[in-house]
């Protein structure tokens, strides 16, 4: 691909998953016959115009080897932040170009399809910043105290942020790296750090179903939407 950048998927995996209640990090959880990131990495390898994919877990971490299909580099951190920043340095002493586009995708998202990903890179590969898979809000939107609605905010121009999220790998590197003295306080997405450089990312379609198993009830839902999937 020369100078238009290779397609690289980066998938941080480091997490405890202390929300979803399991056993295990949620991502080596068995669902649907198999560990929860498998789906996900069977996904990203499902799409063509990816040429690599690396998968970050934790520097402790021996559940997941490589295969022909992905890399996995043990430099995770103990923020996701923290866990994409290593990988993209990774990336980059690993023979990447800063000019590559990288697409960090959750571990945890285990339903996105091929058609989303490719939906991400038809919109991003034109555009000089990149952007990501987002949902508009559905539902009206509250501010509480104490467990009591005290307002109700215009929803219009909110935005629900998923992953991927594809960037180009120097301008991405520059914008998260500034954050890592203050332990990436705040930085939950690479949009997030893209916007703190001064960039607006593409907000992108994706879909109620791209769901991040977070609680212990996403477990069974990502279950049968995935057997549903396979019909
Ligand atoms: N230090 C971390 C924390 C998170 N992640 C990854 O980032 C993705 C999204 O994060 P989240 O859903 O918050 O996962 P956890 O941090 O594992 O969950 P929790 O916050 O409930 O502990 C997951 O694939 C997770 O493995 C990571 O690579 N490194
Ligand atoms: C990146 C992300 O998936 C976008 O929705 C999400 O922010 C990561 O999860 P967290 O719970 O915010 O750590």
């Amino acid at each position: 691909m020369g100078e238009t950048g290779r397609l690289i998927a980066l998938v941080p995996c480091a997490g405890t998953g202390s929300r979803a209640g399991a056993v295990q990090p949620k991502q080596y959880q068995s669902v649907a016959g198999r560990p929860l990131v498998e789906h996900t990495l069977a996904a990203l390898a499902a799409v063509q115009r990816i040429g690599r994919v690396l998968v970050v877990v934790a520097p402790q971490d021996a559940q997941l080897s490589a295969t022909a299909h992905w890399e996995v580099a043990r430099c995770g951190g103990t923020t996701r932040a923290e866990s994409v920043c290593n990988g993209l340095q990774h990336l980059l002493a690993h023979g990447a170009h800063a000019s590559d586009w990288v697409l960090v995708h959750d571990a945890a998202r285990c339903l996105v399809t091929p058609a989303l990903v490719n939906a991400l890179i038809d919109a991003c590969l034109p555009d000089a910043v990149g952007g990501l898979l987002a949902l508009p809000l559905p539902d009206t939107l509250k501010v509480a105290r104490a467990g009591r609605a005290v307002q109700t905010l215009e929803r219009s121009d909110k935005w629900l942020a998923q992953t991927p999220q594809m960037f180009r790998l120097g301008p991405l590197l520059s914008a998260l790296e500034p954050h890592r003295a203050a332990g990436f306080a705040g930085m939950t997405d690479e949009a997030g750090a893209m916007e703190l450089a001064g960039h607006a990312p593409l907000l992108v379609p994706g879909s109620l179903l791209n769901l991040k198993v977070t609680w212990p009830q996403d477990f069974a839902l990502a279950e049968a939407i995935l057997k549903g999937q396979a019909t």
